[in-house]
């Protein structure tokens, strides 16, 4: 294998060397032609990817750098504390499901498996770690709630494969390109698509080269006063919650998690969706943070919620459900967590999420351990209680697998989870659409990472759509829960920039 990235050690100051997408047009064309071949013995198209190293660069940058390319849509995952991000543009596969009546994890599990069959990877560079093509998606709260039209185009499972995914994992970055090649192209077509691939990273190369860099720290430091709007009045919404506690102390059901939704306008403008990733990294850095672009619209969050995620037959999750606000002292904060998150109501409503993961996990995994008592997960402004759980995951399943037996979990659904689906979807008076849903990646080969979106926004122009939730039992008292749901907000406002 010939390859031509120069590991010399380019400083990245110096703009003239400092991102080149490295490969050679011989062995970027022998790669296409193999997959031709490929394809035509298998009478089936081949997905080609192709993964180059690059220099590391900030994240938002290649977001930035993405927008400038105009492929299309993007997306942007990254975890800040582990130092992992993924970041993507433009559309080579994308698979939905529409499907209302519970097969929606199936039949995307399924599309994949079909694509693992008929692809072909190649790097230019044999100390990359070897890497799958991956897809990025998420999947509705409630595929059976009648959607509106606030989430049109958020159906209620999609994952895409991006054409270009920016990758920085264990300290090395990488550029992947993925192409699908057909059984019937012609030579002259594979020379075609070569020079055009490679005109790609020229172009990129040039746009990351020339981005500016400070930029974003200074507009992250500009604040507006937003004008936000609860969408049902706050009466409305204790009498829902209200209802539902009457509900759970007759025995119809025994937790619930109910959410209201607030409507933010920025006064000058649309809502500037790099500046409030940045804002969402510097602050809440021990999440993961998330965009997901359709059309001109970006759902958005930073959420602490790990649904689940697998890599190489290891699961990790955790039951996080419980809620404090922080204290302002040490003193304050211990006390906090002690009194309140160690109080038998938020016990008791965090059992029930352990309880439901355990269960679900175990026709997957071979082997399941969760801790033996759960810890405190302090945030920004919010605490809650969290329970780490890992497992190994048995041969053959794979991380949607999980995902559709552990989605919902009652600390965004209920218990049982049948019930409380059905009283949320009859008496909640709003459209979750993604929120609550699961966001993340999956690898064709079924690797993966999945993450609960919380603390998240749907950006829409200049009006940003807002939920929070939070767990209610039959000893909760109403007035509290809308208190705790106002914890929860902040996360998105202050990233929004509203100056409160
Ligand atoms: C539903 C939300 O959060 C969930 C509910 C929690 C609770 O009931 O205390 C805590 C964390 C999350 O599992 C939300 O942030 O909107």
């Amino acid at each position: 294998m010939e390859t031509v990235f120069s590991d010399r050690a380019t400083p990245l100051s110096d703009t003239t060397h400092a991102w080149p997408i490295a490969c050679e047009r011989g062995f970027l064309l022998n790669l296409l032609q193999r997959a031709a071949a490929r394809a035509r013995q298998h009478k089936h198209s081949i997905l080609t990817m192709l993964k180059i190293p690059v220099k590391p660069r900030d994240a938002l940058q290649i977001f930035r750098a993405f927008q400038i390319l105009e492929m299309g849509e993007r997306f942007f995952w990254e975890k800040p504390a582990s130092q992992q991000a993924l970041v993507g543009v433009g559309s080579a596969l994308s698979i939905s499901s529409d499907d209302t009546s519970g097969k929606r994890f199936q039949e995307i599990t399924e599309a994949l498996c079909v694509l693992r069959d008929f692809t072909l990877t190649e790097t230019t560079s044999s100390s990359l770690p070897a890497s799958r093509p991956l897809l990025f998606g998420g999947f509705a709260f409630d595929p059976q709630r009648q959607g509106t039209a606030l989430w049109q185009d958020f159906p209620p499972g999609l994952l895409i494969l991006p054409q270009l995914l920016y990758r920085f994992e264990d300290g090395q970055a990488s550029l992947s390109f993925h192409i699908f090649i057909q059984p019937d192209v012609i030579p002259n077509e594979l020379e075609l698509q070569t020079t055009e691939i490679l005109a790609l990273f020229q172009r990129l190369s040039y746009i990351v080269e020339h981005l500016p860099t400070q930029q974003l720290e200074e507009l992250s430091l500009q604040t507006v006063r937003l004008r936000k709007q609860e969408v049902l009045p706050a009466s409305r919404w204790i009498s829902i919650v209200d209802r539902a506690i009457e509900q759970m102390r007759q025995g119809a059901y025994q937790k619930i998690v109910l959410a209201r939704q607030v409507e933010a306008h920025h006064p000058d403008g649309p809502f500037d969706i790099e500046t409030t990733l940045y804002r969402l990294r510097q602050s809440y850095p021990d999440t993961f943070v998330f965009a997901f672009q359709r059309g001109k619209r970006y759902f958005v969050g930073a959420t602490p919620e790990r649904l689940v995620s697998a890599r190489g037959g290891k699961l990790l999750t955790m039951a996080l459900a419980g809620s404090a606000p922080r204290g302002i002292t040490p003193e304050e904060d211990e006390l906090i967590s002690q009194e309140q998150l160690y109080g038998a109501k938020i016990r008791h409503e965090h059992y029930f999420v352990v309880e439901l993961i355990r269960d679900a996990l175990h026709e997957l995994c071979s082997q399941v351990t969760i801790a033996e008592a759960p810890r405190v997960r302090k945030l920004k402004n919010i605490q809650h209680l969290e329970t780490p759980i890992e497992g190994t995951l048995r041969s053959g399943r794979t991380i949607l697998e999980a995902v559709s037996r552990l989605h919902p979990t009652p600390a965004v659904g209920g218990v049982p989870r049948e019930v409380a689906l059905s009283e949320i979807r009859a008496h909640e008076e709003l459209d979750r659409g993604w929120y609550a849903g699961p966001v993340g990646w999956v690898d064709v080969d079924g690797d993966g990472e999945f993450a609960v979106a919380l603390r998240s926004a749907l950006l829409a122009g200049s009006k940003a759509t807002l939920f929070a939730g939070n767990g209610i039992v039959a000893s909760s008292d109403p007035e509290a829960e809308y208190t705790e749901t106002g914890w929860k907000l902040p996360v998105m406002l202050r990233s929004l920039g509203d100056e409160e």
